[in-house]
């Protein structure tokens, strides 16, 4: 492992790491908070889904955990949002595909299948990673996440609701296989049939009978992507008629940017603490 960086912050460590990944088949970047704690501790994990075009240092720099993540005892995770390196193949230009915007699926489709594995990348290799590197009890993790990583947070849960224990979004895209920035990504890195796209869409899955304990979500009512994007009344209907609780804040007034997140997110590692620390 590779560090970059490493700097005091609440009493704790945040640092900037690098590996090898062999899911990805790329060299990875992530950050990780550590508050203070006991030698020998192991605390609960919350991670931090970014969105499109977010690297691990959007959050790190304007997401403003660390405060509450000490206060609670919570390690903060916060992984890229996709594999990079001169061999990833990409579309520099546009910004809901390629580098920056890996969905949090695992592609089947070529070029993009060797790399663009983010899903297995998330939910495997980097948990085992941190257990084995850092004072982290992998049997008390968390998600959350913003936009793109709000679909990965809910969807992740969904999928993995004994290895979660909390699940919460700000401005999650709820539908991913119908939105208009992200169903031509799913369509390159799954293929055309829309069936291999159901196992990535937050309400296709509740629909399919996918269950999690509750969900928190923070949605502003300025954002740029509302109505277009995100929709957050359709997780509403879903979690409805399936009976999971869900507490939908409308935000009034806030927009999509980390000025929003950054308001919102004690809430968010709160929630998260009274669940891992239950
Ligand atoms: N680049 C896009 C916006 C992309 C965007 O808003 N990305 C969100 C996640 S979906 C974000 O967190 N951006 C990084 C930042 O605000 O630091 C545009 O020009 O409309």
């Amino acid at each position: 492992m590779d560090i970059i960086s490493t700097a005091k912050a609440h009493g704790g460590v945040q640092g900037v790491y690098r590996h090898r990944s062999r899911t990805t088949d790329c060299d990875m970047t992530f950050a990780v908070f550590v508050p203070e704690h006991e030698a020998g501790e192991k605390l609960p994990v919350l991670w931090y889904l970014s969105g499109l075009t977010c690297t691990h240092q959007n959050a790190m720099d304007k997401g403003e955990y660390r405060r509450a993540a000490a206060e609670h005892g919570l390690i903060v995770v916060l992984p890229d949002t996709s594999p990079r390196g001169d061999h990833v193949p990409d579309e520099p230009d546009n910004w809901q595909f390629g580098s920056g915007a890996g969905f949090y699926v695992d592609a089947t489709q070529e070029p993009y299948a060797e790399n663009y594995r983010m899903y297995s990348y998330v939910t495997e290799e980097l948990p085992a990673y941190l257990a084995v590197n850092f004072p982290a009890d992998t049997s008390r993790m968390g998600l959350c996440g913003h936009s793109m990583g709000g679909h990965g947070a809910l969807s992740i849960a969904l999928k993995n609701p004994d290895l979660y224990r909390s699940a919460s979004a700000f401005a999650p895209i709820v539908r991913p296989t119908v939105a208009g920035w992200s169903k031509p990504a799913l369509e390159k890195y799954l293929g055309r049939d829309p069936r291999t796209h159901r196992a990535y869409d937050t309400c296709l899955l509740i629909e399919d009978g996918k269950r999690f304990a509750e969900f928190y979500v923070d949605q502003g009512t300025a954002d740029q992507f509302l109505e277009d994007g995100l929709r957050p009344q359709l997780l509403r209907d879903a979690c409805e008629k399936a009976g999971i609780p869900l507490t939908l804040n409308m935000r009034e007034g806030y927009d999509h940017s980390y000025n929003f997140i950054s308001t919102f997110m004690e809430d968010h590692v709160a929630y998260a603490a009274a669940r891992l620390k239950a």
